[in-house]
């Protein structure tokens, strides 16, 4: 792992330059740049298959590019595993909730502080019972996690990267699946996460939702960014009106 040496402003930043993700001959991703500050709340939209989960994937370390870097507060993390990243403040939430089975919820969110940048199992506890706090788990801290209904999983998958002690989280659908005013509820979790000044990178179809949220919205489409900007603007961009909106720039 490398340090940036530059003028310190990378030390602020998390980028991908180039990012490129072949399975076989599929190109997945085609030199995707990306670039925020680490206390941003970057909204990620586009048709499916564009490939918005596999660039969360492969910032957050699960995947490896085929070319490209990622930069992280200054390192280069482009070869570092998810849990290393994890440990330098960049976490992710799965769009399909993967609670450990055969634990409680306060187990599940003990175990991700513990992955996190603690120094001590006290350490560990307060940050577990601070994320189930914020995330409106301490009622249900108890229970098993294979009986929590969706909800509540949505919200276990993000108390457990809160735990983590993150700089910046990577959702992936987070609201997917669930009622306007669950959704809500998440809304209201994720905006005391900005004031934390925790940067958010979201991927979302729920569009008037991540809205609430994001101050920057990007679209992807086969592959690529097509648009990156203010959220209306994108919106009412004519190529994101027709390769994800469905619509007619005529
Ligand atoms: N592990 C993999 N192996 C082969 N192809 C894959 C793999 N993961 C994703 N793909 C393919 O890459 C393309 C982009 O998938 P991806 O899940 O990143 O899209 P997405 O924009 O997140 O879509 P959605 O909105 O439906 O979640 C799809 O064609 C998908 O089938």
């Amino acid at each position: 792992m490398s340090v940036d040496s530059g003028d310190g402003a990378g030390a602020s930043r998390f980028s991908g330059s180039g990012i490129t993700k072949r399975f076989g001959a599929l190109a997945v991703l085609e030199s995707v740049d990306f670039s925020m500050g680490m206390d941003e709340a970057v909204g990620i939209v586009g048709p499916n298959g564009a490939g918005k989960t596999t660039l969360l994937a492969t910032l957050s370390g699960a995947y490896q590019p085929s070319a490209g870097a990622v930069t992280f507060g200054g390192h280069d993390v482009t070869r570092l595993p998810a849990a290393a990243r994890c440990r330098l403040g960049l976490v992710r939430t799965h769009q399909v909730p993967k609670p450990f089975s055969g634990m409680t919820t306060f187990e599940n969110v003990y175990v991700a502080a513990a992955h996190g940048d603690v120094r001590s199992r006290d350490e560990a506890y307060e940050r577990a019972i601070d994320a189930l706090n914020l995330c409106g788990m301490l009622a249900v801290a108890n229970r098993q996690a294979e009986t929590l209904g969706l909800l509540d999983r949505k919200r276990l998958e993000l108390a457990r990267a809160l735990a983590t002690g993150p700089k910046v989280i990577l959702l992936d659908e987070i609201g997917g699946g669930l009622t306007d005013s669950e959704a809500q509820e998440l809304v209201q979790t994720i905006q005391e996460l900005r004031r934390r000044g925790i940067g958010i990178v979201w991927i979302e179809h729920i569009v008037h939702v991540l809205l609430q949220v994001v101050e920057r919205l990007i679209c992807m489409d086969a592959g690529r960014i097509i648009a990156d900007g203010e959220p209306q603007a994108v919106m009412s961009d004519p190529e994101v009106v027709r390769a994800y909106l469905g619509g007619s720039t005529q």
